[in-house]
């Protein structure tokens, strides 16, 4: 069980107070002048993997009390808790142990008694198989041709790990097309049927729960279009398959259990694509590189769970956003990949990070009176820098940044990588140093300005810096690589959650859209005025009935 610790009783959390009123307009940019060995005492390297965290409004001081902080909230039993299978999912009753599909030491993890790793590596085989035989052209459609597009039909962590991942690792695709359909407009599912045909196309239709309105909506759309050329029920074996924990759905919606993938109730949506909801990526990419995918996470995994805390790069990344969180009062953490095969990444962690930690009730069941999980937001760069930096460089709100980038990339053309990583490291420079008043006067003397116009250009002109950053570079984005870094945040969302005292693996938030979208769902088929919600809701819906 997770200790019930609110973190702001803890003697660190007073310290920390104390030290940031006197710290807290420190610029960073002195905290290398005072310290030559900062880049080395800050940054660590794992792997292929080096994070850079001496970009931070943080010296020494601030380091260990921030580890205190872990220490005194209990996380390192937090962390065995985890690990062990302990049922630390209280409010679902549930085990978490994403850990354990990617246990490649294979030892012994145990949920209710039952060792989970016999059945996790026969669901591991099963896809091993499927997918071998999928790519190498065994496994056949209705006709007796080549499967040649996999059109995975999931939402949430169904849809976007899976896709996520797999645009990351484009470099290392087959021959397979492969698609993703998630949102419940048809238009999604319209397009992506424009582009593939029944005998070539398999459906994955992949969740947890089989009961999702958006993905058994689109699923039901799908199977009525193959059905209109195949003709015969009897051919959905060859092109619907299966991922969930829910047998007797799956049975019901007539995919034959033959061809499911199951998983348990101890993986959370957000953490499920080390599961069988991973079945699109071993298509995708092949069941060796996706294996390596598990491999890099549980590398990360160990250094994660043996790792003193303050060289633990998960525990340095979650320590350093409580920092800004909690005593800067940062609102948000943006997530900024130099690789465009990452333009889904971000997207990934919002659902990660904001699902798990975006709760406002603690373990006690107490409101919290301190903030918890920051917004999470982000876009490749160099595009972001032609959109969004201006706000992060001279705007009113302090955002703690992650750049990450490849020393090597996939495509060398040209000058192009080393232009990328240019703006990479100019841009965590720039971030940091600013550009003092006196820069901007030299500048634009030597650019001819008079005083007059030096006076009045001036404060426009100058950047004040201190804007924290972390660096991770890695050498090339493999599927290792990425398994480990994908494990990296999620660990630091898992410390952050620890320390803020709340349930991060269960997702009340998302329900009561549900179930009023499903109590309004029949009030829009009929005519009928509709009067049973406040003003607003009536009156849209109303005019969308004279609308349509
Ligand atoms: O996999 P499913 O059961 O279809 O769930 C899909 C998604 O929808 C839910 O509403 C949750 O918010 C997500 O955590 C989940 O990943």
């Amino acid at each position: 069980m997770l200790p019930k610790i609110n973190p702001t009783t803890t003697a660190a959390w007073k310290k920390l107070e104390t030290y940031y009123a006197a710290f807290s307009e420190t610029h960073i940019k002195e905290l290398f002048q005072k310290d030559a060995d900062r880049f080395e005492k800050y940054s660590v390297k794992f792997e292929d993997i080096l994070v850079d965290f001496s970009k931070n409004r943080v010296d020494d001081s601030v380091r260990s009390l921030l580890v205190e902080l872990a220490g005194e909230c209990k996380l390192q039993d937090a962390i065995e808790s985890m690990f062990s299978g302990e049922k630390i999912n209280a409010t679902e009753n549930r085990a978490v142990l994403h850990t354990a599909l990617r246990n490649r030491s294979n030892s012994a993890i145990l949920v209710d008694g039952n060792d989970v790793m016999p059945e996790v590596n026969a669901v591991l085989a099963q896809m091993k198989d499927f997918s071998e035989k999928v790519i190498s052209g065994e496994w056949k459609g209705y006709s007796g041709k080549e499967i040649i597009d996999i059109v995975n039909i999931g939402i949430g962590g169904s849809d976007l790990g899976p896709l996520m991942v797999t645009e990351a690792l484009k470099p290392y695709k087959n021959h397979l097309n492969l698609h993703f359909v998630s949102n419940v407009d048809g238009t999604h599912m319209a397009e992506t049927l424009k582009q593939v045909t029944p005998e070539t196309t398999l459906f994955v239709v992949a969740s947890k729960t089989f009961t999702t309105q958006e993905t058994m909506t689109n699923a039901n759309t799908a199977r009525d279009w193959f059905l209109k050329t195949a003709r015969d029920e009897g051919f959905i074996k060859n092109h619907f398959v299966a991922v969930s924990t829910n047998e007797k759905e799956v049975a019901a919606f007539g995919i034959d259990t033959k061809n499911m993938f199951r998983f348990w109730d101890w993986v959370g949506g957000r953490y499920s694509l080390w599961s069988a909801i991973g079945l699109s990526i071993a298509c995708g990419i092949g069941f060796d590189n996706y294996v390596e995918l598990l491999e890099g996470a549980h590398a990360m995994d160990n250094h994660f769970r043996h790792t003193d805390l303050d060289k633990n790069i998960p525990v340095i990344l979650a320590l350093f956003g409580i920092w800004y969180n909690n005593f800067y009062g940062a609102e948000t953490e943006a997530i900024l990949p130099y690789d465009q095969y990452m333009h889904r990444f971000a997207a990934y962690f919002q659902q990660g990070n904001m699902e798990s930690n975006g709760k406002y009730v603690d373990r006690s069941g107490e409101p919290v009176d301190y903030q918890t999980g920051p917004v999470i937001w982000g876009e490749p760069g160099t595009n972001g820098q032609h959109a969004f930096y201006q706000l992060i460089h001279q705007g009113t709100k302090l955002i703690p940044c992650d750049f990450i980038a490849a020393a090597i990339n996939h495509n060398q053309l040209g000058d192009h990588h080393p232009k990328l990583l240019a703006n990479f490291f100019a841009q965590t420079e720039a971030m940091m140093v600013g550009k003092t008043e006196s820069q901007v006067v030299a500048e634009l003397k030597a650019a001819g300005k008079n005083n007059e116009e030096i006076a009045a250009l001036l404060p426009f002109k100058v950047f004040r810096g201190n804007i924290p950053t972390n660096s991770i570079l890695v050498k090339k984005l493999t599927p290792r690589v990425l398994g480990s870094l994908i494990a990296m945040y999620e660990h630091k969302i898992f410390v952050q959650g620890v320390i803020w005292n709340i349930f991060s693996f269960d997702q009340w938030g998302v329900e009561l859209g549900k179930q009023l979208a499903n109590a309004i769902l029949p009030e829009l088929l009929g005519d009928e005025k509709v009067t049973d919600h406040d003003a607003s809701t009536n009156g849209l819906i109303n005019a969308y009935k004279k609308m349509r």
